[in-house]
Parts: C-alpha cells; sequence; structure tokens
C-alpha cells in the first residue's frame, strides 16, 4: 500500500514578491508547488493537499473594509473571507494539479472540498488575537495603520514586517474528514482543510454557524492527519529546513531529530510564535497522537525531502 501524506501548503510560501502579490503570480507559485507534489506521488505517495491563507484572508478583509469606507459597500465577514479563499486557491490547486497530472500522463485527478473546522466558542484565543494575516507593514506603516485604525491588534512577524492579527482557535473536529478519507483512499488527490477549515460552532442542536477567526492551517492539518491515520505529515513553507537559532550568525540547519529533542529546542525559544511555532507544535501533536514521521520544507525540496536528502525530518 502507498504511503499517505498530507501536505500543508503555507500561504506565505505561495507569494513570491512581497508588496506585489497578484493572483496571476499566485497561480505560478501553485503551478510550481504541483510539480513538486505530482513528482512524490509519481514516487508511489498518496497526497492530501491543505493550504494556509494568512495574506490571502487578510487582503480580501481588507478590500472589503476599504469598499466599505470608499463606496458604502457591505463588509464580509472574516469566516466568509476565509471561505473564499477555500475556493479560490482550492480552484488554482486542483486546476494546476490536474494540469500537472495531464501532463505527466499520471492517472489521477484533484478534487477540492470545503471544509467546515469546529471550534469552540469559549476558546481564549477570541480575547487574544494572534494569527498573523495579510500584508507585511514596516514600523512607521504600522503605526500610521494603528491610529487610523485603533481596533486593530498588529505584532511584529518572526522578523519580516508588521501584521495585523486576528483570533485563531484550536481545531476541534474536522467536520468533512469522512469524505476527505474516503475520497483519498479511493485515489483521488484530495484539497482540504484550507486555510486551516471555515470556523464553525456548535449550536446546542448539532447545527453549526460560522464564527469569525482564522484557524491555524498547520494545527487543522494536525488533527486531520490523525484523524485519518496518515503516515506523514509534511508542512511546505518558506525554508528548506527549520533552524536553531534562525536568522543569527550561528544559525543551524536541523536535518533529523526526535520528538524529545524537538520539544526541547521549542522550550529553548528556537522557534517564533505565528510562524515557525505553530508548524513544530502541529508536528509535535502529529507524532504524539501516532504519526509515524513529519516534515518541514520548502516545495522545492518536497521530492528531495520525502527521499531523506533534505528537509527537517522529526520522528516519534
Ligand atoms: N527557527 C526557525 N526556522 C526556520 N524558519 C523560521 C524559524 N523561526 C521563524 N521562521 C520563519 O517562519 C517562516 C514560516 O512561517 P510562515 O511564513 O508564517 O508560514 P506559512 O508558509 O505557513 O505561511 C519561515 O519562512 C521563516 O521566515
Ligand atoms: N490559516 C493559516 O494558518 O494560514 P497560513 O499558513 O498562510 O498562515
Amino acid at each position: 500500500m502507498s504511503t499517505l501524506a498530507v501536505v500543508a501548503i503555507g500561504g506565505n510560501s505561495l507569494i513570491r514578491d512581497k508588496g506585489h502579490e497578484t493572483v496571476e503570480d499566485q497561480y505560478q507559485a501553485v503551478c510550481e508547488t504541483a510539480k513538486h507534489i505530482v513528482g512524490m506521488i509519481e514516487q508511489g505517495y498518496e497526497v492530501i493537499i491543505t493550504h494556509g491563507n494568512g495574506p490571502q484572508v487578510g487582503f480580501i478583509l481588507r478590500r472589503s473594509e476599504i469598499a466599505t469606507d470608499v463606496a458604502r459597500m457591505h463588509q464580509v465577514p472574516l469566516v466568509s473571507c476565509g471561505a473564499d479563499t477555500q475556493g479560490a486557491i482550492g480552484y488554482q490547486i486542483q486546476q494546476a494539479m490536474d494540469n500537472e497530472f495531464k501532463k505527466r500522463g499520471v492517472k489521477k485527478s484533484a478534487v477540492t472540498i470545503v471544509t467546515q473546522v469546529v471550534v469552540s466558542p469559549d476558546d481564549p484565543a477570541f480575547q487574544k488575537p494572534a494569527k498573523p494575516i495579510g500584508s507585511f507593514y514596516s514600523q512607521e506603516q504600522a503605526e500610521l495603520i494603528k491610529r487610523a485604525n485603533p481596533s486593530w491588534v498588529m505584532v511584529e512577524d518572526a522578523g519580516r514586517g508588521y501584521r495585523r492579527v486576528v483570533p485563531s482557535p484550536l481545531p476541534q473536529e474536522i467536520v468533512e474528514k469522512d469524505v476527505i478519507s474516503r475520497l483519498a483512499r479511493d485515489g483521488y488527490c484530495v484539497v482540504s482543510v484550507g486555510g486551516g477549515g471555515i470556523p464553525v460552532m456548535k449550536r446546542e442542536d448539532n447545527s453549526f454557524q460560522g464564527i469569525d477567526a482564522v484557524i491555524d492551517k498547520d494545527f487543522a492539518s494536525s488533527l486531520l492527519a490523525s484523524d485519518i491515520k496518515a503516515d506523514l505529515l509534511i508542512i511546505s513553507t518558506g525554508v528548506p529546513t527549520v533552524y536553531l537559532n534562525y536568522g543569527k550568525p550561528d544559525e543551524k540547519a536541523l536535518k533529523n531529530v526526535s520528538l524529545a529533542e524537538l520539544k526541547q529546542y521549542m522550550a529553548e525559544n528556537h522557534f517564533a510564535p505565528g510562524s515557525m511555532l505553530p508548524k513544530v507544535q502541529a508536528v509535535i501533536k502529529f507524532l504524539e497522537n501516532g504519526g509515524k514521521e513529519a516534515i518541514i520544507t520548502n516545495p522545492e525540496s518536497l521530492e528531495d525531502a520525502v527521499a531523506g536528502k533534505t528537509g527537517t525530518h522529526v520522528y516519534p
């Protein structure tokens, strides 16, 4: 039986030229990533693709706010902005994967599932926004923006600039997990849990209702990988490996590490909150829940990483 891998693509890894993001440019990045994922599939992996939406959900929200200010158009709730990103990014991934399958004669097709993820309305994250979304701003820009929008919370994001943050509750249950699992085991390349899933809460009668937040896609991907008993969780992001002392002169790439070592490095604050920390936490959770291996790498290294030549590999 082939190895079932959940590959989580970072929202930032789909943006090549920060400050000049366009839909076409993102599609090119998606096509590049698709080539490497199909390369993995040719090596015998069954792949479920999940993806982030941090930059994209922030752009949609900002566009809606500007349209409200300038033209009195209705505002789009954050939960709907997230749902929009599942459609738009899912469409790009599905098309890019299908085109690449056809080009390389791989008899497979991709399918995108609109995915809802249950969160608790009592999650403390609603009182403490922490998920960076949208553009990166300089300190001066951030101060001006903050003056014009006093309700915004902004934080510095891993040395890359200031970003707006929104509530990011923990994912509790993936509503569509059974259909995702069934389609994957029937041989489809499933795109799901986009943007961490559309956050919903359960009402008393067990019906669902959307709630404004952005779920961390690494946490949601880890939950999906555990739920469907995937063999491998791969987090594809902007760096080929995870580093100790990231960005410092004594930076050191992590290659093969045990779960215990990774926990130790996390306790020593090697991983920045809002960027690498959630990925490391997601990997820890997956391995503690029975996963056999997790890899953190960048899109262009995916084939080499599964062949053991690069990437950070974590084992229980
Ligand atoms: N210890 C670390 N090792 C590697 N990268 C790190 C580390 N700490 C922070 N980072 C930053 O985290 C980024 C990945 O987070 P982010 O861009 O938010 O993810 P995503 O690709 O899911 O959007 C890397 O590109 C890097 O800039
Ligand atoms: N939703 C989410 O975690 O997106 P990013 O991975 O793009 O930050």
